[in-house]
């Protein structure tokens, strides 16, 4: 099975765990009391716009195993928001990522910045979780949902408030992401099937993506020659993890991708 297979197999099972030991109706009544959401959308760059950065807080995932696993996450977070990150992504996956849903609860006190749950959504259920933990915006894999499903959840994030972040590995991926009237789409560089990132992905379907709809271009992007490579296939909104928990100082990483 492959990489993301295995993820979703788990996720379903972890959804039925944690759904026995908090029913929906517990879980939307704590999603009702969440505090405001900040503008995922609004934050992010339109077509033609300055460069702005999603920064990711990421202790560790499946293709560079650790990478600081002893990492502050709402002290990070802080670092990316002074340095005018547009958005933080938090991944909330343990097993792969070292992440949790106390991360982004942590990390929502921390900032003022708007959130992004960064994790593996098969069922509604996750984006109770994710409004009720602070998020303001929820990931949506093309490739782990059917179309049907990935309309579903959604008409959910547009009923909760959340921003969805649909994210495309290829044309038809982002065919079906248009068809489903995502408003934001993130072209992922690296293939879920072989991990190797290769920023070409982004380059040739990002000029694809219609005017209302907001791009971004996720996964390997390391230097601010990536940023500019990027930049020149039209790539306005940036979304990056390791290289920025690798950074000696990830202030001015966020600074310098934004050129
Ligand atoms: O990062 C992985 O190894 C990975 C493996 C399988 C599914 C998803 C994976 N990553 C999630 C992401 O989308 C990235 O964390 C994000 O785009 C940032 O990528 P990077 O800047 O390369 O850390």
């Amino acid at each position: 099975m492959s990489v993301l297979g295995q993820i979703l197999a788990r996720k379903v099972t972890e959804v039925a765990e944690r759904r026995r030991a908090l029913p929906d109706a517990e879980l939307a009544a704590r999603a009702k009391d969440a505090p405001a959401l900040r503008g995922f959308e609004a934050a992010l760059s339109p077509p033609g716009g300055p460069t702005r950065i999603i920064a990711e807080v990421k202790r560790a995932s499946p293709s560079a195993g650790a990478i600081d696993a002893t990492l502050d996450a709402p002290a990070q977070a802080r670092r990316y928001a002074e340095a005018g990150a547009a958005a933080i992504s938090v991944l909330t996956d343990g097993p792969g990522f070292g992440g949790s849903l106390d991360d982004l609860r942590a990390v929502r006190a921390a900032v003022e910045t708007p959130l992004l749950r960064k994790d593996f959504v098969v069922d509604a259920y996750q984006l109770l979780e994710a409004r009720a933990a602070g998020a303001d915006a929820a990931l949506l894999i093309v490739a782990a949902l059917s179309e049907d499903g990935l309309r579903r959840l959604l008409d959910r994030c547009g009923e909760l408030g959340l921003a969805a972040l649909v994210e495309v590995h290829d044309e038809l991926d982002a065919d079906v992401a248009l068809r489903s009237g995502a408003r934001i789409i993130g072209v992922n560089n690296r293939n879920l099937k072989t991990m190797t990132v290769n920023l070409a992905t982004s380059e040739r379907i990002l000029p694809l993506l219609p005017e209302g709809v907001k791009g971004v271009a996720e996964s390997g992007i390391r230097t601010p020659d990536d940023a500019r490579r990027l930049r020149r296939a039209g790539a306005v909104n940036l979304l990056v993890g390791e290289a920025l928990v690798r950074a000696a100082d990830p202030g001015a990483l966020v600074r310098e991708l934004c050129g």
